[in-house]
């Protein structure tokens, strides 16, 4: 079976961090099939950068599609171009933000998400209420850092989240807490084991899900919302379906 991971921002170490926790996670006989775009922004926050992150996105889930990927995972927390996707493949397409609140779910009534800046609160939010969680997720907190301090100042990245998990432990009454950024990967064990609160690295819940759907034969629906994009001129079915 092959997963694929694609990281829509252009930094490769966060790409690397995606392919580490999905290769750690995954079953015996899953080859993992990892890859970002060249010339997307170096970190995605907010919508103007999804916007411009997703075409490029696209095409390469178009190009693992024709190379036999059986699921893919889109490695960024807002879920970017997740429904666009769907529409041009027929691997199970998952995004990390969607699976991490479904695992979330599964294991614990309340939930709290910590991502990085402030202006992707009302982004998630608005994700929360679209996949059904308003009632269990008590809040989503900003541990107001860049995205890319994740990787240029690891000790202070890790001291904020750690400080917003111990207040949605003891604040929010959150009974697990969801890594809300795929840079956050590596940070996943030792922020459980110090905050004693089951803590969600995202991109493992993607993997294991889209290895679980896939295994199990689900393919994306082509009947109706997620159809193949209709021919026309100019259309995504001319660039990208094309290819499939
Ligand atoms: O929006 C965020 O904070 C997280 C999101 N941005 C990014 O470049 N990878 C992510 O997972």
């Amino acid at each position: 079976m092959i997963i694929h991971v694609v990281n829509p921002n252009s930094t490769a170490a966060m790409t690397e961090k995606a392919r580490l926790a999905a290769v750690a996670c995954a079953a015996p006989g899953t080859r993992i099939m990892a890859g970002n775009p060249r010339g997307t922004p170096a970190s995605i926050e907010g919508h103007a950068d999804e916007a411009v992150a997703v075409p490029a996105m696209l095409a390469l889930i178009a190009e693992a599609e024709a190379e036999g990927a059986d699921a893919h995972v889109i490695a960024c927390f807002d879920d970017p171009g997740l429904h666009a996707a769907r529409e041009i493949a027929e691997g199970p397409v998952i995004g990390i933000c969607q699976a991490g609140m479904q695992v979330a779910m599964s294991i614990a009534a309340r939930f709290s998400i910590v991502t990085t800046l402030p202006r992707s609160v009302p982004i998630i939010e608005d994700l929360v209420a679209a996949y059904g969680a308003g009632h269990h997720c008590r809040r989503v907190r900003a541990a107001d850092l860049e995205v890319l301090a994740l990787e240029s100042d690891p000790v202070d990245a890790y001291r904020k989240i750690a400080a917003q998990i111990r207040m949605a432990r003891d604040e929010d009454g959150a009974e697990a807490v969801v890594l809300g950024c795929a840079g956050m990967t590596d940070l996943a064990d030792r922020l459980a084991r110090e905050t004693g609160i089951p803590v969600i690295e995202s991109v493992t819940a993607a993997v294991k899900l889209a290895e679980a759907l896939a295994a199990a034969q689900f393919r994306t629906s082509k009947v109706g919302s997620y159809a193949f994009p209709r021919q026309k001129a100019g259309g995504a079915a001319q660039g990208l379906v094309a290819n499939l």
